[in-house]
C-alpha cells in the first residue's frame, strides 16, 4: 500500500475509468433495439407514400414534417413490428393545417397507409385531432360467423350481427360449433321508442346483403308481420310464403308495386287509427335491391317504389312500420333516394371494410377485403363497429348445407294445419 501512495491519484482516475466504461456497457446492453433495417426501409416507404397527403408547397413551417425528401423518423413517434417483421402499429404526427375533421381527406390519409402496411389486414385508426397525431393499429379477425339461431332479446330488438368485444358490454348467449358461449352483439332497437326505426344495407354482389335481410326477416316474425320485396327476382326470399306473418312475398315489379302501395296505405291507415295501433302487431316492410325495381319501373313508365316507401320511412316509426332495405355497391351510391339514404339511419356495410359518416357510405378505406357477412354497421350517430352476420342461407337453395338448412327452417314460424274435425251439416 505504501509503495503505490505516489501513483494513487492515477490509480483513482483509472478506476473511475473502468467504472464509467461499466455502466456504459449496461447502458448500451439495456437500450431498446432500435428498427432493423428492413423495418427502416418499409417505415419509409410508408412515409413517402402518405407524405403527398400531409405536404404542401406552402407550408410555412421552417422544417415541414412531410416533404417529397423527408425521412420518417422525423413524424413517425411509435412503431411496432410482429415477429414476422409486419407492421403491428404506428403513430404519426401530422401537421396542424391538415383538414383531419374531413371525411375524404382522413379516408385517403387511411386508403393509402394501409394499402402500403398490407391490404390482407384490417386496420383500426384514431384521430387524436387535438395533438395531430394519427395511430394505425392491426385488428384482431373478427369472430367466427355464428349459424341461424334464436337469440334472447327483447321483441323490439334485432341481432344484426356480432363485434369486437370492446364495441359493447352486452353478451349474448350463442351456440357456435356445438358449444355455447357468450358473443357480444350489434342490437339494433326498432318501434315507437328507436331513433334508427330503418336500415339500409349496402355492399358488392355476393357480400351477403340478402343474407342479412333474411336473418332479419325470421327474427322479426316472432312478433311482427312481414312483406317482402325482392327485387332481384331470384326467390332467395320465397321459403317465407305462405307462413304465419308472412303478408306477401313479391318477386315481380307489379307485385312490388301493389305491396310497397299497401304498406304505405298501412302506415298511413295506422296512424289515422292509434287506438287500434297498439292492438296490432308490428309490420316490416323488407326489399330487396330496391334501385333495381326504380330502374325496371322507369324504363316501363310506372311510378318510382322508392317514392312508395317515403310515407313508411318518414312515418313508420310511430305507426310501428320498419324498413330494412339491402341493395348493392356501387349502384346504391347513385340509384338511392335522398329519403332512402337519410331515414334509415341504421346502416350496415358488407364485403368490404369501410365505414359510414352521417347518411354517406364511404365502402372502401383501403382496408382488408372481407369474407361475406362481415362489414361495418353505424346505428344513428353511434360509432361504427366492426360486424360479422349469422349465417342464413336461402334453406332452398341446393348449396346450402343440410345443417343450415334445417336450422335456417327451425325459425320458421309453423303452418298451422286446417282443422280436422269433419264439418257436419246442420
Ligand atoms: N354471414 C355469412 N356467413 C357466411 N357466409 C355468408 C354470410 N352471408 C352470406 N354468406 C354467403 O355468401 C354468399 C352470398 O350471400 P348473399 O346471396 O346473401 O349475397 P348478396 O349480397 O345478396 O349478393 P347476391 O345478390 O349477388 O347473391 C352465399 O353463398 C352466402 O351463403
Amino acid at each position: 500500500m505504501i509503495a503505490l501512495t505516489p501513483y494513487g491519484p492515477w490509480l483513482a482516475v483509472g478506476a473511475l475509468m473502468c467504472a464509467a466504461a461499466w455502466t456504459g456497457r449496461e447502458a448500451a446492453e439495456e437500450a431498446p433495439a432500435g428498427p432493423t433495417a428492413e423495418q427502416c426501409d418499409r417505415l419509409q416507404a410508408l412515409y413517402d407514400a402518405v407524405a403527398p397527403c400531409f405536404c404542401t408547397e406552402d407550408d410555412p413551417h421552417p422544417q415541414p414534417l412531410y416533404t417529397p425528401d423527408g425521412t420518417w423518423d422525423h413524424a413517425f413517434v411509435a412503431h411496432a413490428f410482429a415477429p414476422n417483421e409486419r407492421l403491428e402499429h404506428v403513430e404519426l404526427r401530422y401537421p396542424p393545417y391538415f383538414p383531419d375533421t374531413d371525411a375524404a381527406a382522413r379516408g385517403r390519409v387511411q386508403q393509402v397507409l394501409a394499402t402500403k402496411a398490407g391490404r390482407d389486414r384490417d386496420y383500426r385508426f384514431d384521430w387524436d385531432e387535438e395533438h395531430n397525431r394519427l395511430r394505425m393499429t392491426v385488428r384482431a379477425a373478427l369472430p367466427h360467423p355464428v349459424d341461424a339461431q334464436r337469440f334472447v332479446t327483447a321483441p323490439t330488438e334485432s341481432v344484426l350481427g356480432f363485434t369486437d368485444p370492446e364495441s359493447t358490454a352486452r353478451r349474448l348467449p350463442v351456440i357456435v360449433d356445438g358449444q355455447q358461449c357468450e358473443l357480444p352483439p350489434v342490437v339494433w332497437r326498432t318501434g315507437p321508442a328507436s331513433t334508427e326505426s330503418h336500415l339500409l344495407v349496402v355492399g358488392p354482389p355476393g357480400s351477403g346483403t340478402s343474407n342479412l335481410l333474411r336473418s332479419l326477416a325470421l327474427q322479426a316474425l316472432a312478433h311482427s308481420d312481414l312483406i317482402v320485396v325482392d327485387g332481384t327476382g331470384e326467390g332467395a326470399y320465397s321459403f317465407l310464403s305462405g307462413r304465419p306473418g308472412v303478408l306477401a312475398v313479391e318477386t315481380s315489379p307489379t307485385g312490388a308495386h301493389t305491396a310497397l302501395q299497401w304498406a304505405a296505405h298501412e302506415t298511413s291507415r295506422r296512424l289515422h287509427t292509434p287506438a287500434e295501433l297498439s292492438q296490432s302487431r308490428p309490420l316490416w316492410v323488407i326489399v330487396d335491391r330496391p334501385t333495381l325495381l326504380s330502374h325496371l319501373a322507369h324504363d316501363q313508365g310506372h311510378c318510382d317504389p322508392q317514392d312508395l316507401l317515403e310515407t313508411p320511412l318518414r312515418h313508420g316509426r310511430a305507426a310501428r312500420v320498419t324498413v330494412a332495405l339491402a341493395d348493392q355497391l356501387p349502384e346504391a351510391e347513385e340509384g338511392l333516394s335522398a329519403t332512402v339514404r337519410s331515414r334509415t339511419r341504421a346502416k350496415v356495410v358488407l364485403g368490404q371494410m369501410g365505414s359510414v359518416d352521417g347518411d354517406r357510405i364511404n365502402p372502401v378505406l383501403g382496408t382488408a377485403p372481407a369474407q361475406p357477412g362481415q362489414g361495418h354497421v353505424r346505428l344513428g350517430d353511434g360509432p361504427t363497429h366492426r360486424i360479422v352476420v349469422p349465417h342464413t342461407p336461402d334453406p332452398q337453395d341446393s348449396a346450402t348445407a343440410p345443417a343450415l338448412r334445417t336450422a335456417v327452417e327451425g325459425l320458421l314460424p309453423a303452418v298451422h294445419e286446417p282443422d280436422a274435425t269433419p264439418v257436419t251439416n246442420v
